[in-house]
């Protein structure tokens, strides 16, 4: 991955261990909001992330590029894809318990990706210092060992719940999301 300074974590940040309310190995993940572009059943043309945990600090999920994703004919668009880099970053972020937003996403694009093709994708963290989280993906073609076609480095910061609320609708998510702990 070619990642600038600001995605690279300082040396003194921490190797993250999984909370202790992690979701048990081999979890599976479901939305985090019925409607998300990345992961929510109801999205029309959204991602449809299907993700799980291998280990409580990491996530593995599965995106098919449709039709609804080409930016060339029958090809993914380049913007889709960082989506389901940010995406299955947030999932992994999110093991921690705290709210944490996208402040910076890197993406390298390696490999054209065709409509139809199933993306095998990781996302891992590298580091937390403060308020800031450095974290990593990869997007694999066709099986968890294929070809990468995409990689993302990114840096997430942890908001405080008046974020969603300020900025958003908290409601619409803490509806769906009732065992969120707003402060673990
Ligand atoms: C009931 C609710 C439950 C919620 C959670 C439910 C569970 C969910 C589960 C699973 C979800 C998975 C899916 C998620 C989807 C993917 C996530 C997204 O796409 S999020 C949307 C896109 N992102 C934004 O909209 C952020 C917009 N930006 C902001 O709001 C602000 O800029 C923010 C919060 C990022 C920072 O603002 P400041 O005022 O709080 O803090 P400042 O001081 O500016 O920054 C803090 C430090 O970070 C650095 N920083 C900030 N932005 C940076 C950047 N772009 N590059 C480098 N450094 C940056 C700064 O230089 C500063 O560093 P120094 O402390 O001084 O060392």
């Amino acid at each position: 991955m070619t990642r600038s300074s600001l995605t690279t974590p300082p040396p003194d940040a921490s190797a993250p261990a999984a909370h202790p309310a992690a979701p048990a190995a081999g979890s599976s993940l479901g939305a985090h909001y019925s409607r998300c572009f990345g992961c929510g059943d109801d999205h029309p043309t959204g991602l449809h992330l299907k993700a799980a945990t291998p280990d409580g600090v990491t996530v593995e999920a599965e995106f098919t590029v449709g039709e609804a994703h080409q930016g060339a004919p029958m090809l993914a668009h380049g913007g889709v894809l960082a989506a389901a880099m940010d995406e299955v970053i947030g999932m992994s972020v999110y093991l921690f318990h705290k709210p944490y937003v996208t402040a910076r996403l890197e993406t390298d694009y390696l490999l054209p990706v065709p409509v139809g093709t199933t993306l095998h994708l990781r996302a891992w963290c590298n580091g937390i210092t403060g308020r800031k989280a450095y974290l990593e993906a990869e997007g694999r073609v066709g099986a968890p060992d294929g070809p990468v076609a995409v990689r993302a480095a990114a840096l997430f910061i942890e908001v405080g719940m008046e974020h969603f609320a300020k900025h958003g609708d908290l409601a619409a998510i803490a509806a769906e999301h009732q065992d969120f702990e707003v402060n673990p």
